[in-house]
């Protein structure tokens, strides 16, 4: 058991880095040893997350370049820190604008990417962070608001996802159920021998139907100069039962996926297992009635996604996000000019229509992340084979109940 003022600390990530700076950094502390993973792993899932139909340009021409700085050796844990570097390749182009250290002001002025951004975008962080923090030009603001962020919480996570692999066969796969008003997706939830389609589907749907409906709205939105969000899901399976604890409300498991998944950038809505819909339903319609089985307690449902009283239950983890649409909408919205009062059209350079896939690849990663803290909470150990043994050990003790009839 994890004493409350050790929770989230077992296991920590944190992210530093601006969208258009050198480079962003993932640290991640209290991995244990002997996880294997490598840069390629790393580049993989980052890759996964730059895909996805209706992202803009910048998806195209810039490239993440990774680095692992610290905590890996011959592609294995060491139980230390672990630092992620993710060069941008844009880097030349913003040098001046982005330089930590001061530049000469000549520079700055020649530089049109540096005409400061005085008219915020309703929906983004700019407003509030200008007055907040002080800036008269949202550049400071946006530039680590920006989602772009969350390719240091992928590299955090994909040591995370291999962790949960590698000690316990937990996979994670994510789909997404809708894109704007299109047909949500219904039907059975992907298995991890789907996330290989569904990485293939142009936006990460289960299913034709609900692609074709998808790509139909998106085609719509940027016809009409304007933006969409979604609804994503994510599905971890393999999960040991007792994860969480139902002892106080931070400790519950599903209040800490909750709030992983809304610390993504445009994450307004979170459900678990059947969430909503479950509000709507008579209890005797919306629980998992359990039967006795060969290998224990069995249930032909899992409404509850995998979570009874903050813990896990043994069946498959599920989570779904709702992502507002963009709010750089191409038909700007209005605003007001910090630098004037006046009424102006928001800032509009380019943007995503949509980038509901990708928030997909992040919700993963932040199930991950609050996964394998939970599991570490729960078995602790300073090698992945001490924590194995650990796992093994309680999963044997819990075999044995209920006593078969
Ligand atoms: C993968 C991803 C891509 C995003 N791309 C954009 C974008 O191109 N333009 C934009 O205005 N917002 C984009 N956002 C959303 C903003 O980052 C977010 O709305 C902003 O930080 C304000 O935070 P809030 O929406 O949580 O209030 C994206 C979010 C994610 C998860
Ligand atoms: C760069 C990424 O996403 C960015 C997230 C983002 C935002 O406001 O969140 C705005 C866009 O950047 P820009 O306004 O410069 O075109 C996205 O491209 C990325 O995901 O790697």
């Amino acid at each position: 058991m994890v004493r409350m003022e050790e929770l989230g600390t077992v296991l920590r990530w944190i992210t530093a880095g601006e969208s258009h700076g050198r480079a962003l950094v993932a640290l991640v502390e209290g991995m244990v040893a002997g996880v294997e993973v490598t840069s390629a792993e790393i580049a993989e899932q980052l890759a996964r997350r730059r895909l996805g139909y209706g992202r803009g340009a910048r998806m195209k021409f810039e490239a993440d370049e990774v680095t692992v700085l610290a905590g890996l050796r011959h592609g294995v844990t060491l139980g230390g820190p672990i630092a992620i570097e993710i060069g941008n390749s844009e880097w030349p182009k913003w040098e001046q604008v982005m330089a930590p250290d001061p530049v000469d002001d000549a520079d700055l002025e020649a530089s049109a990417r540096n005409a400061p951004l005085t008219r915020p975008r309703p929906g983004h962080a700019d407003f509030a962070g200008m007055l907040k923090y002080g800036f008269d030009d949202a550049r400071p603001i946006l530039e680590r608001a920006s989602a772009r962020e969350t390719a240091a919480r992928v590299a955090a996570g994909t040591v995370a996802r291999q962790f949960l692999r590698q000690v316990a066969g937990i996979e994670i796969v994510s789909h997404v159920i809708s894109i704007g008003a299109s047909e949500p997706y219904e039907g059975p939830p992907p298995q991890p021998a789907d996330l290989a389609a569904i990485d293939a589907s142009p936006v990460r749907a289960f299913g034709a139907a609900a692609e074709t409906s998808m790509i139909t709205e998106i085609e719509a939105a940027k016809r009409d100069g304007d933006t969409l969000g979604g609804v994503v899901e994510v599905v971890a399976s393999g999960v040991p039962i007792g994860l969480g604890s139902h002892v106080s409300g931070e400790t519950r498991l599903d209040a800490r996926l909750a709030g992983a998944l809304m610390g993504i950038q445009a994450i307004k809505g979170v459900e678990v297992g059947d969430g909503f819909e479950t509000a709507r339903r008579r209890g005797s319609l919306a629980h998992d009635e359990m039967v006795p089985g060969p290998d224990g307690v069995e249930r032909s449902t899992n409404r509850a996604g995998g979570l009874e009283g903050g813990m896990t239950n043994g069946q498959s983890v599920r989570v779904r996000a709702a992502m507002k649409p963009i709010s750089t909408v191409p038909r700007a919205l209005a605003t007001v000019d910090m630098a004037t009062g006046e009424t102006a059209s928001a800032i509009h350079q380019r943007s995503d229509v949509c980038a509901v896939p990708a928030a997909g690849v992040v919700a993963e990663t932040m199930v991950a992340l609050v996964l394998a803290q939970a599991l570490l909470e729960k078995f602790g150990g300073d090698s992945i084979a001490e924590t194995a043994a650990n796992l093994q050990a309680y999963l044997e003790r819990i075999a044995a109940r209920p006593p078969r009839p």
